[in-house]
């Protein structure tokens, strides 16, 4: 796990580097100048203009810093200053002191040049921006310049993710000791380009400092699927359960099903309407099918499946209604680990009944309009605060939720998470069975509940960005996703 920490977060943990752990200020900024003037390096030849746009801060001294490091070998670099120096941090002074030493040649006006390196604002960005500072950003984004931004790009908040009026668009935004929200989170994502992860010193006791955590899966933690033994059969790797599907909708069961197959699942039932019956047997022969009449709904049915299984997975193409409904309270009544996804969120949307019977075993996965059904709360406000929403679920009905987006939140009982994997090509209709699939596939295959939460949709991340080694974002479907889960599982194991 890597930490993701807001702009407030980070003062602390530079507060406590510096002033507990004794790393002088100067050194942290003297690497954290490095870490950018190797990267301007490694991509830009030495007859480019480099132009940096420094505020007074001390994301304005970093930018200093890196004018006099790419200077002293032999670039053509420039400084502009934005703000009132009377008023500047005393590493800015520092910095600016060396730099006059130096001879680094301090321009009076913006001037357009090849590269721009945009250190106006960091993480103390406080207010909107306005005014020269709002002009030069709207200049730089004008521009046809290659834009590095030190640490975020200026004008985006470090904590949400949120435009304080205008930011720079960057090309590459290389950001110190961790990710900054306002660089994971949409819209600043967006703004970031390119991002690099600079590790510049801070000590990981600086970071559990930091009281609500957040943080993102990592390659590392594949460790939590436990490896496959010879000695092992079927039953080894869970029963699982998938309750999808309806009378016009026979492919959810399917992705759902042949995800969980593909991360690993020994057993896999599926449950739905007699009309799929044999669709499903053809489509997906490896796994087991068994069905109801909507007509002459037979809870005995489902109860043998609910006695059978370790896991269970409802909601893909179900439907809403009485008989949903009623499947629903059954499985509830079970205690299985139980994912529940889209028409199994909308049937407990419309009944308090179900939210009640909801227990700590339940994670479930909603994309927007599904959560904002679930807490009747509008897409948009839900869109701009997803942490806060994913955490609200989880205080009000103590169940893990995997809130689906761009960026997808996860909230467990204890924390946070941001999935960094993936692509707008899963933006695509069937995406989301899958992830429902591989969630209770890894339950099953013996993952933590929690940490199944978490690094499903990683795994489906990663799968998404597999299947973009044969197929474009633009033609990538849902199938094309499991095809990248087994190209995902081919390289590791
Ligand atoms: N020793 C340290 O503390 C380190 C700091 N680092 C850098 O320092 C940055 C944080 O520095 P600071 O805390 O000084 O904050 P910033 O430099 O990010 O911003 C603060 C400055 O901007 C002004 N400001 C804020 N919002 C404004 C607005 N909307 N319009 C006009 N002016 C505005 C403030 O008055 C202040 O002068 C990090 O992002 C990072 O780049 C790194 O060098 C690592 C080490
Ligand atoms: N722009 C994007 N970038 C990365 N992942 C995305 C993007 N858009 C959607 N996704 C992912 O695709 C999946 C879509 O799920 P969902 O909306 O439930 O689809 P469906 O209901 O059609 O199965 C989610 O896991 C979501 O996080
Ligand atoms: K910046």
């Amino acid at each position: 796990m890597k930490n993701i920490v807001t702009g407030t977060d980070m003062k602390k943990v530079d507060s406590y580097t510096i002033n507990t752990i004794g790393i002088p200020s100067l050194v942290l900024m003297e690497r954290a100048a490095l870490s950018v003037a190797e990267i301007v390096c490694k991509n830009q030849l030495k007859d480019k203009k480099i132009l940096v746009v420094a505020g007074v801060g001390n994301n304005g001294a970093d930018g200093v810093a890196i004018c006099r490091i790419l200077h002293l070998k032999g670039y053509n670099t420039e400084l502009y200053i934005l703000g009132d120096i009377s008023k500047a941090s005393t590493e800015f002074k520092q910095q600016l002191s060396i730099a006059h030493n130096i001879g680094i040649n301090i321009v009076g006006d913006y001037n357009d040049a090849d590269v721009i390196i945009d250190s106006i604002f960091g993480v103390g960005l406080s207010r909107n921006v306005e005014g020269v500072y709002k002009d030069v950003i709207l200049k730089i984004n004008k521009g046809r310049n290659f834009v590095y931004s030190v640490d975020i790009p200026s004008g985006v908040s470090a904590d949400t993710g949120k435009i304080c009026g205008v930011a720079v668009k960057a090309n590459c935004t290389v950001t110190f000791g961790s990710y900054k929200i306002g660089t994971v989170l949409y819209p600043g994502a967006e703004y970031c380009g390119q991002v690099v992860v600079a590790d510049i010193g801070f000590p990981q006791e600086a970071y559990e400092q930091i009281e609500e955590q957040v943080k993102t899966a990592t390659l590392e933690d594949f460790n939590f699927i436990p490896p496959r033994p010879n000695y092992s059969n079927k039953g080894t790797y869970g029963k699982i359960l998938i309750i999808a599907g309806s009378k016009d909708i026979s492919g959810a069961a399917v992705l759902c099903a042949e995800a969980a197959f593909r991360v690993g699942a020994g057993l896999v039932r599926v449950f739905t309407a007699e009309q799929n019956r044999q669709i499903i047997q053809r489509l997906l022969p490896e796994a087991m099918v068994n069905t109801y009449d909507v007509h002459h709904f037979n809870m005995k049915s489902l109860e043998a499946c609910l006695k059978w299984c370790d896991v269970v997975a409802i909601g893909p193409g179900i439907g809403t209604g009485v008989i949903q409904k009623n499947m629903i309270e059954k499985v509830l009544e079970y205690n299985l680990p139980t994912v529940i996804d889209a028409d199994g969120i909308n049937n407990i949307s419309e009944d308090e009944r179900l939210k009640k019977k909801l227990h700590k075993n339940v994670v479930i996965t909603p994309h927007l309009g599904e959560m904002s059904r679930f807490l009747n709360i509008p897409v948009e406000e839900i869109a701009s605060n997803l942490i806060k929403y994913g955490r609200e679920v989880n205080y009000k009905y103590n169940i893990n939720c995997i809130l689906k987006d761009a960026r997808t939140v996860i909230t467990t009982e204890q924390e946070t998470f941001v999935n960094l994997s993936g692509n707008s090509g899963m933006a695509t209709a069937g995406s989301g069975d899958v992830l429902t699939g591989i969630v209770a596939a890894l339950i099953g295959i013996g993952v933590e509940f929690n940490n199944a939460t978490v690094l499903a949709p990683y795994i489906h991340g990663l799968a998404g960005d597999k299947a973009m080694e044969y197929v474009s974002k633009t033609s990538m479907m849902a199938t094309d996703i499991i095809e990248g889960i087994k190209i995902l599982f081919k390289g590791m194991r």
